[in-house]
């Protein structure tokens, strides 16, 4: 059923024309610290002693990569010890924390004699500001066995929480319904990801292992294997621990297998708690697991909130000093990225002043709730340690072998009535005649509850009882339908509409429900596309005992939240920030920084459902929202139209498909219509909110203009009609031209983006078009990923070479998300580089450790 700069040639580091910290002159005196930025000596390049040109040249070259490498680590340590403010003034604090290679290499002798700022021997070594010890020396060695013996002794603790059943039902080797025994049952973890199950047996038919199943899942790094007997897995852990596969080493791990058999539950009346019910102790059909019951293992609140113990202002110094490292890592990639015979840029330059971070850390924006601020979970379904069907949070990474769900009890961020409402769904599915999902199988119905708040407008009061300003709810059932039967579906369907509202209605108080909708989805993980089925069902109502009716207009399925005093309504699927009171600030933040005028066009770049751009239209001549979910843009226009913003226009397609042309189409216009420029009257009533069938609007083709050209230059993008919720046409217009349209084009003269991209971060091609547009002055970027908005500024702040270069493409695959920004800012085309001028974090997130990050760059 389907519901709808080259090493130099004397062995030195040829990081020196890149760190002019690493001068003669640092190294000459001990002491002094390094500090000198000076552009002019950076480029001179260290002179050693004559005995080191001795060497040949495939070892100079291995010297050299190495003295890189340690100024590299160094330069991180320095500027991590300036930034806490530990650094010592007396003395440079990694004077002596690096042993010196030339003295190790000529049998004891260096010709800077006793004044080397490097270590002459173990026994002069110093520890590092941060208590590690030069990687190649001995003491460093001894602190990485006892480190690997120790990692491994943690390893070994960590359980493999695979509660899903994850042999076929028809009894292949596990019986018991596809539970796993855990005495005849053993995990094999760091299997090569790509191997499936045939892969596994053939391993273990090759090693000469006695099995009885062998189960792998492409993807995951673990493979499930039963035996016969216990001494078939006394020898098989044996044989197998440490045995190399695909280049590491495997280890045999235990397994918390899923004791609570579907099967008993069925025939079973469940009452409130299922634990009171199924003591697994008694449990004859499926044995638990050693301990007991998985108790070592982790909590909920522990995998959500693992912040959570902490006192709020220590949450806030952690996620404080994170956003720092990020700021540092910034310095040292962009000073790494620079091109040979170009200058550093000022700012890598100063960054010394400030700890080595790329612009000041103006601190930290606490979020006005600390508890149950969350408008919007995500409850996995799934099977507890224990067994239970349950709707919570996962306790891990399937990747990784874990699959139990554990209820969200404890988790702060929670509110009451999402808890409620996971609650309600869980004893509804104890009881369900469909199966859940199982994630090892890719089995099952019922996946994921989504539940979305929405509030009233903020009141002082508000942040001390949260829960009361709560006034709408969504709930979005997942659910994978393909293959049920109908008629069964479309019962539970309509038993669960009735148990969601009698369960919201008698509460006390009762909860609100505003809308319930399904999302079918078959995909493996539960992130569904943007165009997953989605189908609203009608909440009975309870009261009057009518029938439920399995059908509805999805349009209407939408709840509402306030920011800055503006009305957002919100679609099932549409991004909104999860933290609206902190959200405010946020954006109130950007929008300071962004230097706004009524002579400004602010482009938001993926906007979502226009929430930055309507809370500053007020302060800018014209928005331009560019966002990829058709209903978040339909979402946006709506959100304009009620609050009666007329400033703004909303482009609905990749920003990597459409920015370049916006940016031509609006900053590329020529000069000639000065009485245009720079008029907040003019840009509202230029481009209209309504972009189809309003001749009322005078500028009505200079609307439509910017799409016909983004088609003209082979971009593809959406267009929708702003028709009070109907789902946009996503229709891509075709032949239009762009004559003579620029003399009626506005013209503005300040040009400022606000990006507020996903974790990934932004797109190469839309960096490139934020970079090369020399007019747009001013970035600000906002990030719930700061190592992604360091990755995206080390490309929009260094500096260009004369020749732009290819790099090898291959070779992105091993690179991490700097070496990656290092390696694509080497082709930017030439083009005026950004520079950061301060940043902020913003947490949104209490109890987790994530944060929001915000960065200024201008140029
Ligand atoms: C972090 S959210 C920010 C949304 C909005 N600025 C807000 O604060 O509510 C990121 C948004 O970018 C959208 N998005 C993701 N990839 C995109 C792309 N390639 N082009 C345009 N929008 C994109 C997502 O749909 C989502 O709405």
């Amino acid at each position: 059923m389907n519901l709808m700069a080259s090493p130099s040639s004397n062995g030195q580091t040829p990081t020196e024309t890149l760190n002019p910290s690493a001068t003669t002159t640092a190294d000459q005196n001990p002491n002094c610290p390094m500090d000198s930025e000076d552009p002019t000596k950076s480029a001179e390049p260290h002179i050693q002693p004559s005995n080191a040109q001795s060497v040949d040249d495939s070892e100079n070259n291995n010297q050299g990569e190495k003295r890189k490498r340690e100024v590299e680590e160094e330069e991180v340590v320095d500027d991590a010890a300036q930034a806490k403010g530990t650094a010592d003034p007396s003395l440079h604090p990694l004077h002596k924390t690096s042993l010196c290679s030339y003295f190790r290499r000529n049998q004891g002798s260096c010709s800077h004699g006793s004044t080397c700022r490097y270590a002459h021997g173990e026994g002069e070594l110093r520890p590092r500001p941060d208590n590690t010890w030069d990687p190649t020396s001995e003491r460093a060695k001894k602190a990485m066995r006892v480190g690997e013996v120790e990692d491994g002794a943690e390893k070994e603790g960590q359980e493999i929480m695979m509660t899903d059943a994850v042999a076929d039902d028809d009894g292949e080797g596990d019986g018991e319904g596809g539970c796993l025994d855990p005495s005849l049952s053993k995990c094999l973890v760091h299997l090569p990801q790509r191997w499936q199950s045939d892969n596994l047996k053939k391993f273990l038919t090759d090693e000469g292992i006695q099995f009885k199943s062998a189960k792998k899942k492409k993807g995951m790094m673990v493979g499930f294997v039963t035996f016969e007997t216990t001494e078939q897995v006394r020898i098989a852990t044996e044989e197998l621990e440490g045995k190399s596969a695909g280049g590491k080493n495997i280890k045999v791990s235990d397994v918390i297998p899923r004791s609570y058999d579907q099967k008993i539950k069925s025939a079973m009346a469940l009452p409130q708690s299922i634990d009171s019910a199924l003591d697994p102790e008694k449990n004859e059909l499926v044995p638990m697991p050693s301990d007991g019951s998985g108790s070592k293992s982790k909590s909920a609140r522990a995998v959500v909130t693992p912040l959570a113990d902490l006192p709020y202002q220590e949450q806030l110094d952690q996620k404080k000093n994170s956003v720092m490292q990020i700021l540092i890592k910034l310095t040292r990639n962009a000073r790494k990225a620079c091109p040979a015979g170009v200058s550093i840029p000022e700012w890598i330059l100063k960054s010394r002043e400030i700890g080595g971070l790329a612009c000041q850390l103006e601190g930290i924006l606490e979020s006005p709730l600390k508890n149950g601020y969350r408008n919007k979970c995500e409850f996995s379904v799934g099977h507890s340690l224990k067994g239970k069907p349950t709707v919570g949070f996962m306790l891990g990474n399937f990747r990784e072998g874990v699959t139990a769900v554990e209820e969200p009890v404890d988790c702060p961020n929670v509110s009451r009535i999402a808890c409620k409402y996971a609650l309600i769904f869980q004893e509804f599915l104890q009881q369900s005649e469909l199966p859940i999902w199982n994630r090892f199988k890719n089995t099952g119905f019922w996946r994921q509850l989504t539940v979305r708040e929405g509030r009233l407008p903020e009141k002082a009061t508000d942040v001390e009882s949260p829960e009361v300003n709560i006034s709408e709810v969504m709930l979005m059932v997942q659910v994978s339908s393909k293959g049920f039967d109908h008629e069964l579906v479309t019962g539970e369907l309509r038993r669960l509409a009735l148990v969601f509202s009698k369960g919201a209605a008698e509460t006390d108080p009762p909860l609100p429900l505003t809308a319930l909708v399904l999302q079918d989805h078959q995909g493996i993980s539960n992130v569904a596309p943007a165009d997953a089925p989605l189908r609203p069902l009608c909440l009975p109502n309870t009261g009057s005992g009518s029938e439920v009716e399995v059908n509805g207009d999805v349009a209407e399925a939408r709840i509402h939240d306030h920011i800055s005093n503006l009305r957002f309504s919100i679609s099932p699927t549409a991004f909104f920030q999860v933290n609206s009171l902190a959200a405010e600030k946020l954006y109130a933040l950007a929008g300071d920084w962004a230097g706004l005028g009524p002579d400004t066009l602010l482009f938001d770049v993926c906007c979502g459902t226009g929430t930055i751009g309507l809370t500053l239209a007020h302060r800018v001549g014209m928005v331009v929202g560019i966002e990829m979910n058709a209903s978040a843009v339909s979402d946006a226009h709506r959100n304009a139209e009620i609050n009666g913003i007329k400033n703004c226009r909303f482009v609905c397609g990749k920003a990597e498909d459409v920015m370049g042309s916006l940016l031509k189409e609006y900053i590329n216009v020529p000069q000639k219509n000065d009485k245009l420029l720079g008029l907040s009257e003019a840009g509202k009533k230029a481009v209209p909110i309504v972009q189809e069938k309003d001749t009322s609007v005078d500028n009505l083709q200079d609307a439509n203009r910017i799409l016909d050209l983004e088609v003209e230059n082979g971009d593809s993008v959406s267009r929708h009609s702003e028709n009070g919720g109907e789902e946009p046409k996503n229709t891509v217009e075709k032949g239009c031209t762009t004559e003579n349209e620029s003399s009626s084009q506005v013209q503005f003269k300040n040009f400022v983006a606000i990006v507020d991209p996903p974790r990934g971060g932004l797109h190469p091609t839309v960096i490139k078009s934020l970079r090369t547009h020399e007019h747009l002055r001013r970035l600000v970027y906002i990030s719930c990923n700061p190592e992604t908005l360091m990755a995206n500024a080390i490309e929009l702040c260094t500096p260009s070479s004369e020749e732009s270069k290819k790099g090898n493409n291959r070779a992105w695959r091993k690179m991490g998300n700097a070496g990656l920004a290092r390696h694509r800012a080497k082709s930017m085309p030439m083009s005026e580089p950004f520079r950061p001028v301060k940043a902020m974090a913003v947490d949104l997130f209490p109890h987790s450790a994530h944060c929001e990050m915000v960065m200024l760059l201008e140029r």
